[in-house]
């Protein structure tokens, strides 16, 4: 099976202190990872060393099979082609349209304008998004705009999907739904998923592996179901990482 990440021995040195300790982590295609931690422990400084935005102080970051410390950077504008990312704060651009923000990923890529509109409404269909294409994003609810950004990172059809933050705006209907619709994907796409959360109810059955962070370190990693065997159990973390049960 191909590895779609591998971090070695990581550590990020933020601010005068050490956010990131010795991060180990492997995942093959089609795996799907749920990091949970609480405010500050970490996730984003995780995500951005995944997506090649920030160096590691120490450690080898390798996505997709590729060392990101080797790439220059047309093989890294290559590598982010294979790569969806959906970051905390929003970031869709106000003053286009939706169907716009949704063509960014595709602006400098080989296609005709008919297959990028094809692309599109493929993407809006997916995420029952249709009708919005031309509305601004402040038109829509919070929801609607992190699954505009969804459809967006998804438009290029990538082989890994990061998302940081991810019940962001979303009611848990929302997150039901979301969570299910990436599980399809996973499925149907061999899609690798690495999802983030600070909420403890996100703490779910769903995705396949859970490592929990907290203040820098991983504290557990491994199959769902091994959470409670492992004696950590959902209301112990609760009560440790989030200060009450
Ligand atoms: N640009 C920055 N400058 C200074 N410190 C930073 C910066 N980014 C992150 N940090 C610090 O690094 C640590 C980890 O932050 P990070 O944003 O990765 O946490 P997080 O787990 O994503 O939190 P949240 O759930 O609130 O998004 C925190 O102590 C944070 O204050």
């Amino acid at each position: 099976m191909t590895g779609a990440l591998e971090l070695e021995g990581v550590y990020q040195h933020v601010n005068g202190h050490m956010a990131l300790r010795d991060i180990r982590l492997a995942l093959s295609e089609g795996d799907w990872l749920l990091i949970v931690g609480p405010n500050g422990a970490g996730k984003s400084l995780l995500m951005r060393l995944i997506l090649g935005l920030d160096r590691p102080s120490a450690g080898t970051v390798r996505v997709l099979g590729q060392d990101l410390e080797r790439l220059g950077g047309r093989a890294m504008h290559h590598l982010r082609r294979r790569i969806g990312a959906v970051l905390q704060g929003g970031s869709l651009l106000a003053s286009a349209t939706v169907l716009d923000n949704l063509l960014l990923p595709l602006r400098d890529a080989p296609m005709s304008r008919h297959e990028m509109a094809r692309a599109a409404r493929l993407a809006m269909t997916l995420l029952q998004l249709d009708g919005l294409e031309n509305h601004r994003p402040r038109a829509l609810s919070l929801g609607q705009q992190r699954l505009v950004e969804l459809a967006r990172a998804l438009i290029h059809q990538p082989r890994l999907l990061v998302w940081d933050g991810f019940s962001d705006g979303l009611d848990p209907v929302a997150i039901r739904e979301t969570l299910a619709m990436l599980g399809k994907l996973r499925e149907n796409r061999r899609l690798t998923l690495i999802v983030t959360d600070n909420r403890p109810d996100v703490l779910t059955d769903t995705a396949h592996r859970i490592a929990v962070l907290d203040r820098g370190r991983l504290l557990f990693d491994g199959p769902a179901a091994e959470l409670e065997p492992a004696g950590a159990t959902r209301l112990e973390l609760r009560s440790a990482l989030w200060g009450r049960p």
